[in-house]
């Protein structure tokens, strides 16, 4: 599909005279081997001797002046920026000027990115194409295909994250510049590095070059015969809470720690990943964020009531969650909407204090209060787990962020400072793939296998009853919910369907995990929640209740399939093939 968007800036410098057109437009976007640039783009754009490395050591020195602190308070507590760092203008509203622009045009980047996604690229240059050779499709988020491919210059195989702009909006493409510069901000051993980035001209889709990550810890915890001992427990989420330390420090929010989003490799080392739903933060400065983010099993309880201004705690509440998760073998919370999300976290968690109702001025609160108190059970419900892992998730898993504890201050708590210890990650044991994505593709293999004695749809297709399927998260409804046009269009929407947030997510009959008892964990039972509780009638209010606390972000979701129908399954497509 050629562009439709924007004009192709026109190269003002000498230098853009060499750029010769791209000859690929028209060409299958999946088609690497369509993109073509000239030799003088060849360069690599890890361009860390430029703008990359200046930025890098500028917040490595700002990060060491830092302080960990001890409590995360809703808008970041006290692990805020420092000074210098907050000076910094907000990169999610700048754009180099025009003559920048065609500067990076004259570098081989296309114009509708230089103009929208400026910031984002500056100081890199547009890995040539057909110097990657794609292997296998691994995984497909909400807006993007994941492949695993080998770079033909130094054999390294890397995956490429395929982001589509299929009708080129400018939102879009700013949504997708914003995961860039936040990656760019980012580097640590335990957080996905980006390496580079592949584009064309003509062509409306950027790749996003990751090194290769064999594993997510969703896909490993629901491989049979996999279960974790306290060690790699303690090991994985070592690894977790120290890439969220580096993540909170240079002031981004993750907002969807969740097992998929955690990518492990071979070595044992696990990196946070997918950072399109990250965010900016200052806690000196608060800016409105929205509150529809987060994986429902993994949400806050102050999103769920519709907080707009917080901080780091959301994602200790995610890590709080996971770490549970992975002493019981199962998701401790699997909530099927926002009503039944918060009634299952006031259920293990206790309902908020009348103080905290009264100091946080939650825009859900009145609809979500409960008209009697839940007591607190997480030490019963989880009797069985480590005793040194219980102060850490009674911490994680407070109902008031004010009181959850930091990723510093949980790096330092008992439960990493008792035996057994955590063991090196090096001495993981060596899995077989294991991607959420494998998981689904077993699940679909098991049920095909079983359809001969089943019931069958009307479509000959085999029925499926929910406890045969494979528990999943279901994802935040929207990404980019921050973005005007976004948040308008949401506003549309609202007004015509006029449709309660919760009929945003998929029905039920989509979702395997429902109504999943918390039994038979790894260390004991305990007991499932029963939600027939009279005294808790959460309903959730109607859409338009201000820009950030909209329903579904339509352009996300609608990215979510790619034109033109069945997306290849890992392993199908004929294996290895070269782009250039
Ligand atoms: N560096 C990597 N190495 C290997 N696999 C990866 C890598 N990055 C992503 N993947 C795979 O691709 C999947 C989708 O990637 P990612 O989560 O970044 O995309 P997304 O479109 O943002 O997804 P989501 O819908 O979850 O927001 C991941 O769950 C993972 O299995």
């Amino acid at each position: 599909m050629g562009c439709v968007f924007g004009r192709e800036a026109r190269p003002r410098s000498a230098a853009a005279a060499a750029v010769p057109a791209p000859v690929a437009e028209g060409k299958d976007e999946d088609d690497l081997s369509s993109l073509s640039i000239s030799k003088s783009q060849s360069t690599f754009c890890n361009a860390e001797g430029g703008v990359v490395a200046l930025e890098s050591s500028r917040v490595e020195a700002e990060e060491e002046d830092e302080v960990g602190s001890g409590r995360a308070g809703v808008n970041g507590g006290s692990d805020s920026l420092p000074q210098r760092q907050r000076k910094k203008p907000n990169p999610r509203l700048s754009n180099p000027a025009k003559h920048v622009q065609g500067e990076q045009v004259a570098a081989g980047w296309p114009g509708w990115l230089a103009e929208v996604a400026g910031e984002a690229i500056k100081g890199w240059i547009p890995r040539r194409a057909d110097t990657f050779q794609k292997l296998d499709k691994i995984g497909q988020g909400t807006y993007s295909n994941v492949y695993k491919a080998r770079d033909t210059f130094n054999g390294k195989i890397v995956a490429l994250k395929k982001v589509r702009f299929d009708n080129l909006e400018r939102e879009s493409v700013r949504f997708m510049a914003r995961e860039i510069l936040i990656l760019r901000r980012l580097d640590h051993p335990n957080v996905v590095k980006l390496e580079g980035l592949v584009t064309s001209r003509m062509s409306c889709s950027l790749y996003l070059v990751f090194e290769y990550m064999e594993h997510d810890l969703a896909g490993l915890a629901a491989t049979p015969g996999i279960k974790f001992t306290e060690p790699q427990v303690k090991c994985y989420m070592h690894q977790l809470l120290s890439g969220l330390e580096h993540c909170h420090r240079r002031g981004v929010l993750h907002r969807d720690i969740k097992g998929s989003n955690l990518l492990l490799d071979n070595s044992g080392v696990l990196k946070i990943a997918d950072f399109g739903l990250a965010s900016l933060f200052d806690p000196e400065h608060k800016q409105p964020m929205t509150s529809r983010v987060v994986t429902l099993w993994y949400r806050a309880p102050e999103l769920l009531l519709g907080a707009t201004h917080y901080g780091v705690g959301v994602d200790l509440w995610s890590a709080g969650c996971i770490l549970a998760e992975l002493l019981a073998g199962k998701p401790i919370m699997p909530g099927r909407n926002e009503v039944e999300q918060l009634h299952r976290i006031f259920k293990l968690c206790g309902s908020p204090s009348e103080e905290y109702w009264k100091k946080s001025k939650l825009p859900h609160a009145t609809i979500f209060k409960p008209q009697k108190p839940y007591k607190r059970c997480i030490a019963e419900t989880f009797k069985d787990f480590p005793s040194s892992s219980l102060p850490l998730i009674e911490t994680l898993l407070a109902i008031d962020p004010a009181e959850r504890q930091t990723a510093s201050a949980s790096l330092k708590s008992k439960f990493f400072t008792t035996e057994p210890y955590a063991c090196e990650p090096s001495s993981l044991p060596k899995y077989p793939p294991s991607k959420e994505m494998d998981a689904k593709i077993r699940d679909e293999e098991a049920r095909r296998v079983r359809a001969p004695s089943g019931r069958f749809n009307a479509d000959g297709a085999k029925k499926t009853r929910p406890r045969d399927r494979a528990p999943r998260a279901m994802p935040a409804p929207e990404a980019n919910a921050e973005l005007q046009v976004n948040i308008d269009r949401r506003r549309l929407v609202t007004h015509s369907n006029a449709k309660s947030k919760s009929e945003k997510f998929p029905p039920p009959h989509q979702d395997g995990a429902l109504g999943f008892p918390l039994g038979s964990s790894r260390y004991g039972d305990h007991p499932g929640f029963d939600l027939g509780d009279a005294s808790f009638s959460g309903v959730l209010p109607l859409g338009g209740a201000g820009p950030t606390a909209e329903p579904a972000d339509t352009s996300r979701l609608r990215r979510k399939k790619p034109p033109g129908g069945r997306e290849r399954r890992k392993g199908e497509g004929g294996g290895s093939f070269q782009l250039g």
